[in-house]
């Protein structure tokens, strides 16, 4: 009987396990914090939550929620942390998940060997190093932990006397009481931090080195993103551009006339900036817009307005790097936040190493990963199979050359999907797959 290793408890690993149990599937899942939830645990004993404690998620309930286990209409439409980890555990107590999960294991190296993953762990708490052998590897480590500072940084930041920390680091606004705050990014994160250090500092700089789109969670009293679920999500590309732009227009009037620079590029070619906060703390004349910093010294930063501001606290919100500290430099190849993989899952290189929720939706990620999750079960069970080596590269590359023609260049948008169009792509793989698969049987393949 075969047995998969799943790496990680995340909101995409407990996807991950729930669909194997389902299935028959035996597997061990290891986990290096005490819980489950990953991210959305508030201060999780993994060190990796970016979580900071106003965090809530820019997704509504019901477009986050795995369709195995609805979310509870008592919930709020956009829940915080809390909800969402508790509603994790809930998710994890239903299907008793729990026993299959090692707590506080890291893995520390994942080797192929022959046909098979030689999967190294070690307990936080004993130091013991344990090996196991399996069939196939589900990468659910998560993408949003490993900060990404500017490359280069701000000429002149290691003169600089205040305090340097990244939006991972950041948890509440107390510390920069009255401080004079910089936020460099114009993500989410950068406007969820800009918002609430507005409040508290002195002055608050957000500085960005392009405009954005700032999206608001309700569009005329409904989630915006049931949009994804409308008609409008299957309209061609320009017309779901052109309709977005002129609903945003409409609810919100002119990014310029809240100070904000005009985006030089379409709604839909850059992950959304979500914010209801950030247009009404500009309006309050509480956040100064800055574009890019160019240098620093001790006690100032420099724009390429050729302003200057004396600063005390710098927040990096310059995003993540995808990092897998488990698997050698080679093995996936990965290159500038850009993985190599079939249908942004399958290594095709490597069979048997499968990576869940390693995509950024225009949605959430929850279900896609559950969805992902199935397909693997299928084609761990040989329901489906994989096409050859030169179709997944195939494919991989058509998905690469469409995602540069789409959006903005930039380290973010690497492995962005339509969660809609991406949930239909799924569903089409695995039928496909199955065809391949009775293809392979009755050809004596396998
Ligand atoms: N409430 C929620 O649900 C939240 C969700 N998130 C999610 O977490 C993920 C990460 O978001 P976030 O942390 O905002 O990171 P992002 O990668 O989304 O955004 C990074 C920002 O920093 C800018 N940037 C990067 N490098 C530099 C540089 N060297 N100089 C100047 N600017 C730079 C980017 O600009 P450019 O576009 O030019 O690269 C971009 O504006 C996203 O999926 C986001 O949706 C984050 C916070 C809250």
């Amino acid at each position: 009987m075969q047995k998969v290793c799943v790496i990680g408890a995340g909101s995409s690993g407990i996807t991950a396990c729930q669909v194997l149990a389902e299935r028959g599937i035996a597997y061990d899942c290891f986990e290096l914090g005490s819980d489950v939830g990953g991210n959305w645990r508030y201060l999780n004993d993994n060190g990796q939550s970016s979580a900071y404690r106003s965090l809530h998620i820019n997704t509504s309930r019901q477009i986050m929620q795995y369709a195995s286990f609805p979310m509870s209409d008592a919930y709020p439409v956009y829940p915080g942390h809390a909800h969402i980890a508790r509603y994790f555990d809930a998710f994890v107590e239903h299907f008793g998940l729990r026993p299959s999960i090692r707590f506080r294991t890291e893995v520390t190296e994942v080797v192929q060997d022959g046909d098979g993953w030689v999967v190294t762990s070690r307990h936080r708490d004993t130091h013991e190093e344990e090996r196991g052998v399996y069939d196939a590897v589900l990468v659910a480590n998560g993408h949003h932990w490993k900060p990404r500072w500017p490359r280069p940084g701000i000429p002149g930041s290691s003169d600089f006397v205040g305090a340097q920390l990244h939006s991972h680091d950041y948890r509440t606004p107390e510390p920069l009481a009255d401080r004079r705050v910089l936020v460099v990014g114009i993500g989410n994160s950068a406007c969820d931090i800009a918002v609430e250090t507005s409040r508290v500092s002195r002055r608050t700089y957000l500085a960005m080195r392009r405009g954005a789109h700032i999206v608001p969670k309700h569009l005329f009293g409904v989630p915006t993103d049931h949009l994804t679920h409308s008609w409008l999500a299957r309209a061609p590309l320009a017309v779901q551009d052109r309709g977005l732009h002129l609903l945003l227009r409409l609810s919100r009037g002119r990014l310029a006339d809240y100070g904000l620079p005009t985006p030089a590029h379409r709604v839909l070619a850059a992950h959304p900036t979500i914010s209801d906060d950030l247009l009404s703390r500009l309006a309050h004349g509480d956040i100064t817009v800055k574009p890019a910093p160019n240098k620093a010294d001790e006690g100032h930063v420099f724009f390429e307005d050729g302003s200057v501001e004396e600063i005390d606290t710098i927040i990096y919100c310059t995003g993540y790097d995808i990092s897998f500290p488990f698997l050698a430099d080679g093995v996936l190849g990965l290159r500038d936040n850009n993985p190599a993989l079939y249908r942004r899952v399958a290594a095709p290189d490597r069979p048997g190493l499968y990576f869940i929720g390693l995509v950024q939706p225009l949605g959430a990620i929850m279900p896609l990963a559950e969805a992902q999750s199935h397909w693997v079960a299928d084609l761990l069970q040989g329901h489906c199979t994989l096409p050859d080596r030169e179709h997944m590269h195939a494919e991989i590359h058509t998905y690469r050359t469409r995602t540069a023609r789409r959006y903005v260049a930039s380290t973010r948008h690497t492995i962005q999907v339509d969660a809609q169009a991406y949930l239909r792509e799924l569903r089409r793989e695995r039928r496909r797959g199955a065809v391949r698969g009775r293809g392979a049987v009755r050809g004596g393949l396998r």
